[in-house]
């Protein structure tokens, strides 16, 4: 068949496709469209971190207000104003990114929520009474005719007879009647003569009696209801502020950019541009994807979407992604005559083996059927390549006595040193190298003991992704500088400058001088003010003049003509530039720094001590941050990274430690639920405050988390090419249901 040429036509749309994220895709169509969305030609972008800055200036000055205060004093009370702090943010977040309406903070209403969280309540605990009936009507089924104890045969004929009839569960006499049959405490001799009882009352009764418990703890509604207004009034005080604050920078934050790229979407002449314009829309990784975001697409209604994603993937919750989403319309296309769902589960990247016990692990972790819209279903994977005979075990259980870290040192030194593993390089299977070789974590809390283990086995390894820019070294460095020059006489300073690669002293060195000091002297004092007599050591001698010449020269802290001149001084005559330079990186080093400084300037503080306070507040809110952009080991060298920065990519052989960890619950005493609204239980000096939602929206946070922390689970497995090596340490006790030693 004679192909048909692109004609000019067909090659300028080409021309015009467009790849970009949901934000930046925002963000173009509101300069597009400025004027009808009422921005400046020219607004800014505050990221995540510029939004979380202006969100603690905006706290802390309402916090100086009397009014702001005074209704937030009770919560202050009970919760410490920093965690106040963080669940108003927490729930503000949340609300914005909710449903589309810019003003969807200011039509909260407590009353709504309180009404909604009541019947909530109850209609749950009528579900949970019926489920309990259900579960005990069988139970009798299987309780034995004879042979019983007197007592016990006395519980199973006095559960029989309230059990066998039906009984309203919504009548009011009806749990005290409930409590009066059921047994009060297990007896030992159910295990034999009646398990049916054992498991009910174990399983079943236990539960229902601690939440029958909590709701007949005596609760203050008015007061609590009270709470709940006051509340709401301080996020909408909040929201009040904070877009000012964002209206007088002319700036916008992300949701702002989503929000009001949907208003404008509401007006159908920009509506029908942009379906002309973007006829065909494909979107990846959509199990990410937030409820603003499908509006979006949905406002624009291309003539065809092609929607890419893997619910198994979606971990982003943190971040506002919502998997219910793309759960439903995967239900969607399935019952759609005009859509069409494809199922792509064969597997090209892993061996067969690994996909068998990937298959096996999550059949079961996973769910079957879908119970609740945020359960993931798992379909199994076909696997397309096969393991070569050379290798034997492309899944390893790594165990032993030793420190999970220290096994997998020892295991990676055993796979170099006896090259039996093999890799295939992409042409034929070879024996595994260091850069084969990546350790995924789930989180960064043990990157130290990691870190330890393999530098004491010797093993070259590059932290990837995780690694954000204020911890690089040259930037730990320029600031470490900055900090002495603010206070130059803090041991702390003046060791960290010393040590750095300007001065380059020891520990060795650091013991020297202290012999030297004076009795409750410093050291920086002792160097800056005392004569010094280390005739055998001239390195000292010169580092100290040249630390005393930098003081003369920097301290006080005077740029001129501005800050951005005196930083740039500092850079270059301080020598760290060149030093910089000389080494392997230097130029992408150097612009880090750059980029340092000008993060500096544009804080545009009126002095050192705030300036320096406000890039740690900006370092302390981009280490919650996402990961930052991947950059591969070039080198041979082991990997190491999050679960969360190896999305996407795969590796030779991975290992996986941290899995007795139990996945974190929901802890929360405020959070926000997506139809109760904003729920609390809070203990106050004299009662406990509680809205009527709050144990129906912890179980389902809890059980999202537990959906969150598999699906995590699933993407590291699944990054695995050749090997797949699990990490258990046998002195941690397994808290986690997926990790079993058997
Ligand atoms: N049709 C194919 N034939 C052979 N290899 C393939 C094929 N499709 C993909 N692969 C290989 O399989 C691996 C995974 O592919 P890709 O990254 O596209 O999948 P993915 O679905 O995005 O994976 P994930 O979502 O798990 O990260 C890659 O190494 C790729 O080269």
């Amino acid at each position: 068949m004679k192909r048909e040429p692109i004609g000019p036509n067909k090659k300028k749309r080409l021309d015009r496709a467009v790849i970009s994220t949901f934000h930046s895709f925002c963000q173009r169509l509101l300069k597009q469209y400025a004027y009808q969305a009422g921005l400046p030609a020219s607004f800014q972008i505050l990221d995540d971190v510029d939004a979380n800055l202006l969100k603690q200036d905006v706290f802390q000055a309402l916090f100086d207000s009397v009014e702001f205060f005074r209704q937030a004093e009770p919560f202050i009370h009970s919760l410490g104003k920093d965690q106040l702090v963080v669940y108003l943010t927490q729930v503000y977040d949340q609300i914005r990114e909710l449903e589309p309406g810019e003003n969807i903070v200011q039509t909260l209403e407590a009353d709504d929520m309180w009404s909604l969280q009541a019947k909530a309540k109850e209609g749950e605990s009528v579900r949970q009474l019926e489920e309990f009936e259900q579960q005990a009507k069988q139970a009798i089924q299987s309780f034995p005719t004879s042979g019983l104890s007197k007592a016990n045969q006395t519980h199973v004929d006095r559960m029989t007879a309230f059990f066998s009839q039906s009984r309203d569960v919504t009548d009011d006499a009806y749990v005290n009647q409930l409590l009066e049959n059921m047994p009060s405490r297990v007896n030992k001799k159910w295990q034999e003569d009646i398990p049916s009882l054992l498991n009910l009352f174990e399983n079943s009764w236990k539960p229902l009696k601690d939440r029958l418990k909590q709701s007949t703890e005596p609760i203050s509604n008015e007061d609590s209801k009270h709470y709940l207004t006051q509340f709401i009034q301080l996020i909408q005080a909040f929201d009040t502020e904070y877009s000012n604050q964002k209206l007088f920078r002319g700036g916008l934050d992300f949701t702002d950019l989503q929000q009001k790229a949907l208003t404008l979407l509401e007006n159908n002449e920009i509506q029908l541009a942009c379906r002309e314009e973007l006829k065909h829309m494909m979107i990846d990784e959509f199990q990410d994807t937030n409820a603003l975001q499908l509006e979006v697409l949905n406002r624009i209604q291309p003539n065809y979407r092609f929607i890419v994603g893997d619910t198994k993937q979606s971990i982003y919750q943190f971040r506002g992604a919502d998997v219910t989403i793309m759960n439903d319309l995967e239900h969607t296309a399935d019952t759609n005559d005009g859509s069409r769902r494809v199922l792509m589960n064969t597997n090209y990247r892993t061996v067969e083996p690994i996909v068998a016990a990937v298959n096996t692990l999550f059949s079961t972790a996973m769910a079957e059927t879908q119970t609740y819209s945020y359960q993931t279903l798992y379909q199994s994977l076909k696997a397309h390549r096969d393991l070569p005979e050379v290798s034997e075990h492309a899944v390893e259980l790594l165990t032993g006595e030793l420190d999970e870290y220290d096994l997998i040192a020892n295991r990676m030194l055993e796979i170099i040193r006896e090259k039996k593993e093999v890799v295939h390089n992409g042409d034929e299977w070879q024996a595994a190298s260091w850069k084969d070789m990546a350790v995924l974590i789930p989180t960064r809390t043990h990157l130290q003991k990691l870190e330890k283990s393999l530098k004491e086995a010797q093993i070259p390894y590059e932290v990837q992704s995780g690694i954000g820019f204020y911890e690089r070294r040259e930037v730990v460095d320029f600031l470490m500088l900055l900090r002495w020059i603010h206070e130059p006489y803090e041991d702390f300073y003046v060791l960290a400058l010393l040590r750095s690669p300007l001065f380059g002293l020891t520990i060795d060195d650091f013991l020297t001088i202290q012999n030297a000091c004076k009795e409750h002297q410093s050291i920086g004092e002792y160097i800056c003010f005392d004569e010094q007599f280390f005739d055998e050591h001239p390195h000292l001698i010169q580092a100290i003049s040249k630390l005393r010449a930098w003081m003369d020269q920097w301290i006080p802290f005077q740029p001129v003509p501005a800050l951005i001149d005196g930083l740039y001084q500092l850079f270059e005559q301080s020598g760290l530039k060149t030093s910089l330079l000389m080494q392997a990186g230097g130029l992408q080093r150097v612009r880090n720094v750059e980029k340092l400084i000008d993060i500096l300037v544009n804080e545009q503080e009126p002095d050192l001590t705030a300036l320096l306070e406000a890039i740690q507040q900006r370092i302390e809110w981009s280490a919650k941050e996402g990961d930052s952009t991947i950059e591969r080991a070039q080198g041979d060298a082991v990997t190491i990274m999050t679960v969360h920065g190896s999305k996407g990519l795969e590796f030779p052989i991975v290992f996986l430690p941290q899995l007795h960890q139990k996945p974190q619950g929901e802890k929360g005493k405020v959070r926000f639920h997506s139809t109760l609204g904003v729920v609390m239980n809070l203990e106050t000096e004299d009662q406990t405050i509680e809205t009527p939602g709050y144990h129906i929206a912890k179980a389902e946070a809890n059980d999202k988390a537990i959906e969150e922390a598999k699906r995590l689970f699933y993407v590291a497995t699944t990054r695995a090419r050749d090997k797949l090596v699990l990490v258990k340490a046998n002195n941690q006790p397994s808290q986690n249901d997926l990790v079993r030693n058997d």
